[in-house]
């Protein structure tokens, strides 16, 4: 195992102090794949995720030679806890240099949930450990020679999610017809790695020969077959997954624990003065659990009444390109500017790209767009709920930068209620409407009569 050189100590005091200070010597013992104790689960599930690699499922491939690694910075005081009452900083307060525990830890040593998705997004299995553990691997990523390694005798059935099989008419087949539940579809010969893609993938639903025929059954793991497809829609990946039944004995690689909880972690903060809002600070925010990185932007100084807060779900499209399907970029810089008008708040820069699928998945749903599928639907069609974000990370953001109570920028209730049930009080909601142009007149309509947003 090769090791970068710890940096030497007299470097404490200079413009970066701790980078590279004290590294420790791995501890005797210490692995990647040692086994942690499970923590409880947001859902209330207790689960371990455990990615296999190549090298384990396939003794004889010679193992890789250790990548080299780093210490990493950790705050002795983790800036994700909430500073006192009226210390939050304002303009002009340095922040840091911090003090840091510098521990010696591998770059790949992010939170569990983040490894599993790069595990994912990389084609390579992940097992979901609990009292009766459940492997899989991503339709989407898996190459035909990963699904030969993992599942030798080609009997891995197929999980997709509830809405894709009802899409895919599978649902009244089924015990239960709850679009919530994940589906598992008996392997049979036919079913390969071609045909289960576009299986999972609705813009070849009109155009591929009909397969099948299509035989759901039982699932015995429901709780671990949630979590798996939770953690594909994490990766951005299609809710479609292979069910392996990798060997656990000796399938160890990296262990990892999922749901640890929603903590983040400030991780960076610099001025940022934008367009007539010179007084901004941009702070950024890493999740522990999935490795996500969150962006706050600090408008003016706020302090006294709450603050007016507006949650910016991310929109590549419309924010960065200036699409006209959406009001994202508009309402991103209106949000802004209504901010400095009131004299100061907070935009969080939410990495919940297309309501949380990821952006692969919004791009699928324009193209099913473009075939007619309204907004809903399309996000129905592809196999998730129409609005799949979670407020757990914006909470604990709002909350390290010592605000519990917020005037939320927002027409959509959801997003109010989802905020109120992680921690934070709502004392207002205050609209934030966008003229409409003929490319999202509809879309802004049916989010009106189907979920919920208001006039
Ligand atoms: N899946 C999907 N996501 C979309 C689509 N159009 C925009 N988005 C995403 O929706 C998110 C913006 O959410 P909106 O529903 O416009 O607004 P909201 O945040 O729910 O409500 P407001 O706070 O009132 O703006 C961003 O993540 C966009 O990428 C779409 O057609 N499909
Ligand atoms: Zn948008």
């Amino acid at each position: 195992m090769r090791r970068v050189e710890p940096q030497s100590a007299d470097q404490r005091g200079e413009p970066h102090p701790g980078r590279g200070r004290r590294a420790e010597p791995v501890a005797a013992g210490a692995r990647l794949d040692r086994h942690r104790p499970p923590v409880r689960a947001r859902a209330g599930a207790q689960f371990h995720l455990v990615e296999l690699s190549v090298a384990r499922l396939h003794p004889q491939r010679p193992r890789p030679a250790a990548g080299p690694h780093v210490g990493i910075a950790r705050a002795r005081r983790p800036f994700g806890r909430p500073p006192r009452a009226g210390a939050v900083p304002q303009l002009g307060t340095a922040v840091g240099p911090c003090p840091i525990d510098l521990r010696d830890r591998r770059l790949t040593d992010a939170g569990p949930i983040a490894r599993a998705i790069a595990a994912l997004k990389a084609g390579r299995a992940v097992r979901i450990e609990s009292a009766t553990p459940m492997t899989v691997l991503s339709v989407e990523t898996a190459t035909p020679q990963m699904l030969a390694i993992a599942d030798p005798a080609g009997s891995a059935p197929l999980l997709i999610s509830g809405r894709r099989a009802a899409a895919l008419s599978l649902a009244n087949r089924r015990d239960a017809a709850d679009p919530a539940e994940p589906v598992l579809i008996e392997r049979s010969n036919w079913l390969d790695v071609d045909n289960a893609r576009s299986l999972a993938d609705p813009s070849r639903d009109g155009s591929r020969a009909p397969i099948g025929p299509l035989a759901p059954t039982a699932l015995d793991r429901p709780d671990e077959a949630r979590a798996a497809l939770k953690l594909a829609r994490l990766a951005g990946l299609m809710p479609a997954l292979w069910l392996v039944e990798a060997d656990t004995a000796t399938g160890l690689e990296m262990t990892a624990l999922a749901g640890a909880g929603a903590e983040v972690t400030e991780v960076a903060r610099a001025r940022l003065p934008l367009e007539d809002m010179p007084d901004t600070q941009i702070v950024a925010f890493r999740a522990s659990d999935d490795g996500q990185e969150h962006v706050a932007l600090i408008v003016g100084a706020f302090g006294g009444k709450p603050p007016l807060v507006r949650l910016h779900s991310e929109c590549l499209t419309g924010d960065v390109f200036g699409s006209l399907k959406c009001d994202c970029g508009p309402q991103l810089r209106h949000a802004l500017r209504l901010i400095a008008a009131a004299g100061g708040g907070v935009l969080l820069y939410l990495r919940q790209e297309g309501r949380g699928i990821g952006l692969a998945n919004k791009l699928r749903a324009y193209a099913l767009q473009d075939r007619g599928f309204d907004t809903v639907d399309a996000n129905l069609r592809l196999g998730f709920a129409d609005d799949e974000r979670e407020y757990a990370h914006a909470a604990a953001i709002l909350k390290a930068l010592g605000i519990d109570t917020v005037r939320l920028l927002t027409n959509n209730p959801a997003k109010a209620v989802g905020l109120e049930q992680a921690g934070i009080g709502i004392a207002e909601r205050v609209g934030h409407h966008m003229p409409a142009n003929p490319h999202n007149a509809d879309y802004l309509a049916t989010k009106r009569a189907r979920s919920g947003h208001l006039d």
